[in-house]
């Protein structure tokens, strides 16, 4: 299995054979942003070696009209959409929308996105999955001191919008470090507990029964002095893009080592049951200096990456 640009043609020409007799059928209706990222040509092309095609769904025309699809794979938001797709649903039973708009809602908001992930309390022999302590402020930012203090939230706060649309700014992060300037920050936005996690992020993907895992760089650890001496808000980029890949580096295999497999498909089977998704990304860290394995859930999302 290789990401991105780094394919393994190894096992082409059987494959080719194989896709003579069998052909998947995937629609789909993503953004130009989402089809730059997700169907690469070189994915494109593996695909269709492996038997599945690919194909652009126009959304001027009724979906019934068009196809047939075993499989709609879509990322576009706003009522009609879905209502388009619940509609499809009802009529054809037989294709796999990926995913339906209701399970979709979950991650749009990162409130709901990680109650599902409490909710599935999963702490066994592998280890415990738990999410930061976190609050919603939906309003005034002048009372988000006081929400602070009364929900008992530790500083320094990672500040992130609640609404995840696919935009870039539902992924503008920052950083508060005292109380003061919490009231700066705009609402409507959910405030986490900054988790010391060695600087290290584990994107686990999940299709179907199917994970993979990647480890990306991240945040570095805040430390004590770090928090007395620094004041204000700090807007942070994207840390753990796709460039920011730790596969090959070279770390502490404490904080290297990839989140226990079983754990993992536990986490994800819940997932996937109790929100309806196939296809999803949990971001996930360890908690730098818990022994026993803890892991923090810290945001999910719908997919991006194509593997191979
Ligand atoms: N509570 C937290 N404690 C420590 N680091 C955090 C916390 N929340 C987020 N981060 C770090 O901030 C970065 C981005 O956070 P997050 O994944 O929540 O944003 P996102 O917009 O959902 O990201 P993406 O679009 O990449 O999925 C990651 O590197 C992550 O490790
Ligand atoms: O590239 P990875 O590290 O897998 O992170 C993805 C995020 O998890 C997704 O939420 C992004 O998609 P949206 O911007 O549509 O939410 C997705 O945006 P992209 O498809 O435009 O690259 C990625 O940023």
């Amino acid at each position: 299995m290789r990401l991105n640009g780094e394919i393994s043609y190894e096992d082409e020409g059987e494959v080719e054979r194989e896709s003579e007799t069998q052909k998947l059928i995937v629609g789909y209706a993503l953004t130009s942003k989402k089809k730059k990222s997700f169907l690469q040509p070189k994915f494109e092309s593996f695909a269709r070696n492996k038997g599945i095609v690919f194909v652009a769904i126009d959304q001027n025309r009724p979906l019934s009209d068009q196809g047939p699809f075993d499989v709609v794979l879509h990322k576009l938001s706003g009522k009609d959409w879905c209502q388009i797709l619940e509609d499809y649903r009802q009529q054809h039973p037989e294709v796999t929308v990926l995913d339906p708009p209701d399970a979709i809602k979950h991650v749009h908001n990162r409130q709901s996105m990680l109650q599902d992930v409490a909710a599935v309390k999963l702490s066994n022999c592998y280890g415990k999955v738990d999410v930061p302590k976190q609050l919603v402020i939906k309003r005034d930012p002048s009372s988000i001191p006081g929400e602070v203090a009364k929900a008992g939230l530790k500083l320094p706060l990672v500040a992130k919008p609640l609404l995840v649309d696919g935009t870039a700014k539902s992924h503008e992060l920052s950083l508060a470090y005292d109380e003061f300037s919490l009231s700066k920050l705009e609402p409507p936005l959910v405030l986490q507990e900054f988790i010391n996690h060695g600087g290290v992020l584990f994107k686990v993907y999940v299709v179907g029964e199917a994970i993979k895992v990647v480890r990306r760089f991240s945040l570095p650890n805040v430390c004590r002095r770090e928090l007395s001496e620094a004041a204000g808000v700090f807007n942070f980029p994207r840390v753990s893009c796709a460039a920011a890949s730790a596969d090959d580096a070279d770390l502490d295999p404490c904080i290297a080592e990839l989140p226990p497999q079983p754990l993992l498909e536990k986490l994800a089977k819940e997932l996937r049951c109790r929100m309806g998704l196939q296809l999803f990304n949990i971001d996930m860290i360890r908690e730098h200096g818990n022994s026993n394995g803890m892991g923090k859930c810290q945001s999910m999302s719908r997919y991006s990456r194509t593997f191979f």
